[in-house]
């Protein structure tokens, strides 16, 4: 039977004002205001509707092929929790940091230990300024050893806390590693800015350490763990729900004091709600359990009970979540309407996280090095290599929603596409056009690879709800 969630029957009127698409004047409004914001680099591109596909994103000016269209911040974002034990990087903005001894001592390290991807793999100190190590904290030690060749113990350690240097290191220098204020020794960062950002956006409620504002540290490790073990999206809908939360309070606050009054009708509590909610409101969503594709390995007669299992799934998750972080003011955010709206969204318009590894860079110096340079420094690093084995470096990967690019429709024969360049070294969405724009044209992408077939495309279009009748889809139909 399905779980029934009282916030949605009792809360239905303020659940449907929170899901109800603003105008799509007030959407290019606020959207386009975002293009202004020099930080986000954007060139030549605005948002408007169009009645057939909703929003896309429109030439502003005549666009140059390579040219970068846009540098997109994320609304929200994170890096897998698989992707967790493979590379450190910063919680907010996801540039590597530490050194490049510190994202391998750390790797071969978690290797060394078995730790995977549902087990804490962060807990250990990694900041620039603390000498002390906290190793004993860090996974299981029971199993799972690398199949690749072991160093000599203490090695990995050696690397991890500075004692070991490796040869041209300095040329590949990171940022430190700035600790989570919040002391949950899982989150790390770049600088104190990004710190404060993610903390003031959403890690204040989500955070499980000693300086948490969540009203159950121990129900949000459970909500985190259950994520880890079933699916992390649900860690990101707790911080588009937590990030809705702490612009509530803000607001709130802004009006107490008098400044800025808004200009809002209706319940003053529900006002606020549906201005801290904007910029959630302005994504194309769909319930979750309606939209995700079905999975090739289930029966199209099974199709009714996968759905129903990938909602009592949200389900528990939401639960869970409320124990953690649950505000009365802010209940209809607890509905599982909105929670199931949230994730649906993301399945409908995230872009993939991916930010290169700085050891690829570095491995790669030393093997480009003349002899007898190189040589001298391969001794050193042979062995770090060997244990690392044939994937000695991965980039951090995650997923992320990004509020322009998100507006972009799909071509199959598109005239920009997402790239990230040598320089883009973050987790902002890179946009450049692959071929000339004019003027008044659609900037379109492609949501899968280009070079499948026409059937292929199609079938992965699927997990978008759409069937592509573009150009080139239409001239390949037998
Ligand atoms: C990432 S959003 C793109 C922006 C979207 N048009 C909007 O209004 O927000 C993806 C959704 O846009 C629609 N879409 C994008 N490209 C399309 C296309 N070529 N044909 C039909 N629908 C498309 C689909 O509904 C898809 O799920």
């Amino acid at each position: 039977m399905e779980s029934f969630c009282p916030i949605d029957a009792e809360l239905g009127n303020e659940v449907s004002a929170l899901l109800t698409p603003p105008p799509p004047s007030q959407v290019e409004e606020y959207l386009n205001e975002l293009i202004k914001t020099s930080s986000r680099q954007c060139h030549g591109i605005r948002v408007k509707h169009n009645g057939d596909l909703g929003k896309g994103v429109y030439a502003d000016s005549d666009l140059k092929e390579e040219e970068l269209l846009l540098k997109d911040q994320m609304l929200v974002g994170l890096q897998h929790s698989s992707n967790k034990i493979e590379c450190l990087v910063c919680s907010f903005c996801f540039r590597f940091i530490g050194s490049v001894e510190l994202q391998i001592g750390r790797r071969l390290y978690l290797q060394e230990l078995g730790v995977s991807a549902s087990q804490d793999c962060c807990q250990a100190d990694y900041s620039s300024d603390d000498e002390e190590e906290d190793l004993g904290q860090c996974g299981s030690s029971s199993s799972g050893y690398q199949d690749k060749l072991p160093l000599p113990k203490g090695l990995t350690q050696s690397l991890m806390n500075g004692e070991l240097s490796l040869p041209y290191s300095d040329k590949f220098s990171m940022p430190p590693a700035v600790p989570c204020p919040g002391g949950c020794g899982e989150a790390y960062y770049c600088s104190k800015l990004c710190a404060e950002s993610d903390w003031n956006s959403s890690h204040s409620l989500l955070c499980t350490g000693e300086r948490s504002e969540s009203i159950s540290r121990e129900a949000l490790v459970k909500f985190i763990q259950h994520a880890n073990e079933t699916n992390d999206i649900f860690l990101l809908a707790a911080k588009a729900v937590a990030s809705t939360i702490l612009k509530y309070r803000k607001l709130k606050v802004t009006q107490s004091e008098g400044e800025n009054k808004l200009n809002v009708s209706g319940s003053p509590s529900l006002s606020l709600l549906l201005e801290a909610w904007k910029p959630i409101s302005v994504g194309h969503k769909r319930r979750w359990w309606d939209c995700i594709a079905l999975p090739v390995d289930v029966e199209s007669s099974d199709e009714n009970e996968f759905r129903m299992q990938i909602r009592e799934l949200a389900f528990s998750s939401l639960q869970l979540l409320k124990e953690a972080i649950f505000d009365e003011e802010c209940k209809p955010l607890f509905s599982l309407e909105i929670y199931g709206h949230i994730i649906g969204m993301f399945e409908l318009n995230n872009l993939d996280l991916v930010v290169a590894s700085p050891v690829e860079d570095y491995f790669l110096y030393i093997d480009d090095l003349p002899d007898p340079k190189k040589k001298e420094a391969e001794e050193i690093t042979r062995p770090f290599l060997v244990a690392l084995g044939d994937d000695y470096s991965v980039c951090c990967q995650g997923t992320a929603f990004y509020p322009l690019q998100s507006c972009m429709n799909h071509s199959c024969s598109p005239n920009a596409k997402a790239f990230k360049r040598e320089e883009d070294r973050d987790g902002q969405a890179t946009i450049i056009a692959v071929k000339p724009i004019c003027k008044g044209e659609e900037v379109t992408i492609s949501y899968v690879d280009e070079d499948l077939l026409l059937e292929e495309r199609r079938a992965l279009l699927v997990d978008y709800g759409f069937k592509c009748k573009c150009p080139r889809c239409v001239e390949e139909e037998p």
